[in-house]
This record gives C-alpha cells, sequence and structure tokens, in this order.
C-alpha cells in the first residue's frame, strides 16, 4: 500500500485526477469506478478541468460503487442521481458509458448479482476512486462486511445514516435504512484501488486502515490485501499515522515515471 500525504484536499484531487489522466492515455476506454459523498469532489472538479482543457475522455466509462435502496427513481441523493450530475454529465459521457446498480428494483438480490455480473462482463474496473466512513467503511461495507463479499444488500450503521442526514434536510428519517453496496471481494478486484481521505474526522479511520490490522471490523484495512492501492490523505487525516514521516520520504523520493 502506498500512501500520500498531500497539503490539502485540492492537491490530491488533483494528484488523483493525473492518474486517471495517465490512465486514460493508456487505455481511452477505461473503466473508473467513482464514489459518492463530500470527499471525492475535488477529484472531479480537476478531471472536468483537465476535460475542458483538452484531455479526451470520451470513451471513458463509469462505474457506481453503492447505492440506496428503496429512494424513488431519480430522486436527486440516489446515487445514480449523483454521479450522473456531478461526473458524467460534466465530462460529457453519454448514459451508454455509465453503469450502477438498480436500488428500486423489486428483486433486490438479483439486481446485486446482476450488477457484479455486469462489472466483471465490462472487463473489470481499472481504476475505483473509494472515500472512507468514520468508522472505517469502504462504500457501503459497515464494519464486519466479509472481506470476501460480493455485491449485496446491507443494512446502514445508525452513524453512517447520521453522517449521511446531510444530504436529506438534515433529517435522519429520510436516509434509507437499507443500501446496495459492491462487495470488498467486489472492490478488491479493481486494478487500482485510490482512496482519499481529508479533514481530522477521519484521521483514526485512516490510521487504522493503513496501520492497524487487516480485519473486517476496519472494512477498510482489506486494501491492505490489493497489490496496487494508493491512500491518499491531506494533512489532518494524516495526523494519526506513526509512519508519516516514512510514507513522505518514500513519496518524494520517487522516480518520477512510476505516478501513484
Ligand atoms: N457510501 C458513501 C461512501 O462511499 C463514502 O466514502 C462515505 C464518506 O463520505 P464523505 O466523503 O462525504 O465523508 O459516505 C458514504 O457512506
Amino acid at each position: 500500500m502506498e500512501v500520500v500525504i498531500v497539503k490539502d484536499a485540492k492537491a490530491g484531487g488533483e494528484l488523483i485526477a493525473g492518474a486517471i489522466a495517465d490512465l486514460l492515455a493508456r487505455k481511452p476506454d477505461a473503466l473508473l469506478g467513482v464514489a459518492t459523498g463530500s470527499t471525492p469532489l475535488p477529484i472531479y472538479d480537476a478531471l472536468i478541468a483537465k476535460v475542458r482543457g483538452g484531455l479526451d475522455a470520451s470513451r471513458a466509462r463509469i462505474c457506481q460503487l453503492d447505492e440506496y435502496v428503496g429512494l424513488p427513481a431519480g430522486h436527486p441523493e440516489s446515487y445514480r442521481a449523483t454521479v450522473l450530475r456531478q461526473v458524467v454529465e460534466p465530462l460529457g459521457l453519454p448514459a451508454e458509458q455509465f453503469m450502477g446498480p438498480d436500488g428500486s428494483a423489486e428483486d433486490v438480490q438479483g439486481a446485486c448479482e446482476a450488477y457484479d455480473k455486469a462489472l466483471a462482463e465490462a472487463g473489470g474496473v481499472d481504476l475505483q476512486i473509494l472515500g472512507i466512513g468514520t468508522d472505517g467503511h469502504i462504500g457501503f461495507n459497515e464494519p464486519c462486511s466479509s472481506l470476501a463479499s460480493r455485491t449485496r444488500i446491507k443494512t446502514l450503521i445508525e452513524q453512517t445514516r447520521i453522517d449521511n442526514a446531510r444530504f436529506f434536510d438534515n433529517d435522519i428519517e429520510q436516509v434509507p435504512h437499507h443500501v446496495i453496496t459492491q462487495g470488498i471481494g467486489t472492490i478488491l478486484d479493481a486494478r487500482h484501488l485510490v482512496l482519499l481521505a481529508t479533514g481530522e474526522g477521519k484521521a483514526e479511520a485512516v490510521a487504522q486502515t493503513v496501520e492497524g490490522p487487516v480485519a473486517s471490523l476496519v472494512p477498510a484495512s482489506a486494501l491492505q490485501l490489493h497489490p496496487h492501492a494508493t491512500v491518499v490523505v491531506d494533512e489532518a487525516a494524516a495526523s494519526k499515522l506513526k509512519l508519516a514521516d516514512y510514507f513522505r520520504h518514500a513519496f518524494d523520493n520517487k522516480p518520477s515515471w512510476q505516478g501513484i
């Protein structure tokens, strides 16, 4: 696992958007897995700026990490609507280049299995952007999710519903209890995992993810099992890392051709 400590969220967004641009130069139709929440927004801003500045992302394909269950189709806070608004439309991509699980399906289990199959048939995710929950979750894999899990329905922990109420008029009653999420095993199938965490509120989860044991209690710690996982953190989110100086030294002395 590589840990990169950046000055602030904007620098993190630019670093990761640069890695996406490099990927698209090598593979123009790369499948890019995107996360929701506030943290990845600087990545999307930087990527959209690159496209406006001439980067060709016209063949990029985008896929969702997770979704709420039971929101009416088209609800503005469904993750489908969110990713369309924040990523797919600003990049100018057609809907056919975007895929996600169907959170309004009657057969939820069937929708989960269909999504895992669709990801595999699409050739697998090339680069998966991840955020992290305050409890260490990735996607919506709450603590004690199986590290081998596939896309499935999960029940949210109360803290996650509290954290996400800000997207629902600060009314926790509107936050669904159930979600569909790529499983941890599904996430680990991606070729490159890039987790961005910013702010002091994520410092403890980051320390446990990077320096703690691999444990389902901290779902993001599963990144330790992946051969190409990059954790990008700002100074505040890095504040509880014991090896921060080593991570800085390693990144500062990295050959420039290597990328992240
Ligand atoms: N399902 C999403 C996660 O993918 C995201 O990482 C997390 C943190 O969000 P934020 O970046 O807003 O803190 O929120 C939600 O739970």
